[in-house]
C-alpha cells in the first residue's frame, strides 16, 4: 500500500535481513505413561508392582500439552534470550528447533542444523576430557586436524586445569563438564547456536569469556539463543527476549521492555 499523506517522511532504506529460523505454530505434547499408584491401580492382583511387568495397556498415559502454538521468526544477527518460569516450555522449544523432538502441530524451518548446547549435551563419560574434546569436535563437523589446530584453546576457553583433561569426565564435577560442552561448542561457527544454561555454571572469568563469544558469533551473523533463569547473561548479550510461559509466547521484543514485565510477573 503507497502512503499518499504529504508529510510522510521516507525511512532509509534497510537491506532486509535474512531468517535463519522460523517456527510457525508449533505444538508439541508429550505423553507420558504415569507409574504412580493410582496409574497402576488395576496392577494389584499378585506381585509386589515395582519390579512387575507392565503391559502398556495398564499404564494409564497422560499428555503433556509442553508447546502451544508458538509462533516467530529469527533472524541472523539475532541474540535472542528466552525467559519464562520452570515447565514452561523453553527447552521443549530449543529442542524442536534443533530438531531432537518432533513438532505434532505446525512447522519449523531452520537455516543449517541448529546446535543445541545443554548442560546435558552428551558427553562419554568414561572417556577423559581429552578424548571428548576431540570426538566433539569431529560431531561437530571439525577435521582431526582441525580439532587439534584448536585443542589449547579449547581447554583455555574452559579454563579447566590440564591435569584435568586426562581424567575420565565422570570425575568432573557438573560445572566442569558443562564448561568443557561449552567450550568445544563456541570453537565452531555457527548459523544458528542455542545455549540452554551454560554460562550458568562458570566463574566469572568463564562467563566473561562465554558473553564474549556470544557477541562474536552474532556479529559474525549467526543467530544465537540463551535460555537463561539469571537475567544479567541476557541483558549483557541480547537484542531480543522471548517470554514464554505455559507453553505460550507471552511477549517478544526488545530486551528492556520484555525483562521489565517478565520481572514484574515474577515479582
Ligand atoms: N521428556 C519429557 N517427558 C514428559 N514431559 C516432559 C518432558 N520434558 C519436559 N516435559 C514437561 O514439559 C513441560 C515443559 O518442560 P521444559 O523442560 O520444556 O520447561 P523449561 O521451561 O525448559 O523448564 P526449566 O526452566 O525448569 O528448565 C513441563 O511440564 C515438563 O514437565
Amino acid at each position: 500500500m503507497t502512503d499518499t499523506r504529504s508529510d510522510a517522511v521516507p525511512s532509509p532504506v534497510q537491506p532486509p535481513r535474512k531468517p535463519t529460523v522460523i517456527v510457525d505454530d508449533v505444538h508439541i505434547t508429550y505423553k507420558v505413561y504415569a507409574t504412580g499408584r493410582k496409574a497402576n491401580a488395576g496392577d494389584s492382583a499378585g506381585g509386589h508392582g515395582l519390579l512387575k511387568r507392565r503391559s502398556p495397556s495398564m499404564r494409564r498415559a497422560e499428555y503433556v500439552h509442553a508447546v502451544r502454538g508458538i509462533s516467530f521468526t529469527a533472524y541472523e544477527g539475532d541474540a535472542i534470550g528466552v525467559v519464562g518460569s520452570n515447565g514452561s516450555g523453553k527447552s521443549t522449544l530449543l529442542k524442536a528447533i534443533a530438531g531432537l523432538i518432533p513438532a505434532n502441530q505446525g512447522a519449523i524451518y531452520a537455516e543449517d542444523n541448529p546446535t543445541l548446547l545443554g548442560v546435558n549435551a552428551a558427553i562419554i563419560n568414561d572417556l577423559s576430557g581429552e578424548r571428548n574434546v576431540i570426538l566433539g569436535g569431529l560431531a561437530l563437523g571439525m577435521s582431526r586436524e582441525e580439532v587439534l589446530r584448536k585443542y589449547d584453546d579449547i581447554v583455555a576457553f574452559s579454563g579447566l586445569k590440564p591435569r584435568f583433561l586426562d581424567l575420565p569426565m565422570r570425575t568432573y564435577s557438573s560445572g566442569m563438564a558443562a564448561r568443557l560442552r561449552f567450550a568445544i561448542a563456541a570453537s565452531v561457527e555457527h548459523r544458528v547456536l542455542m545455549v540452554d544454561e551454560a554460562l550458568a555454571v562458570g566463574d566469572k572469568g568463564f562467563q566473561k569469556r562465554s558473553e564474549q563469544r556470544i557477541r562474536e558469533l552474532r556479529e559474525k551473523a549467526g543467530t544465537v539463543f540463551l535460555v537463561s533463569h539469571s537475567l544479567p547473561p541476557i541483558q549483557k548479550t541480547c537484542n531480543r527476549v522471548l517470554w514464554v510461559e505455559e507453553g505460550l509466547l507471552r511477549m517478544d521484543g526488545p530486551v528492556d521492555e520484555v525483562l521489565e514485565a517478565y520481572t514484574e510477573f515474577t515479582g
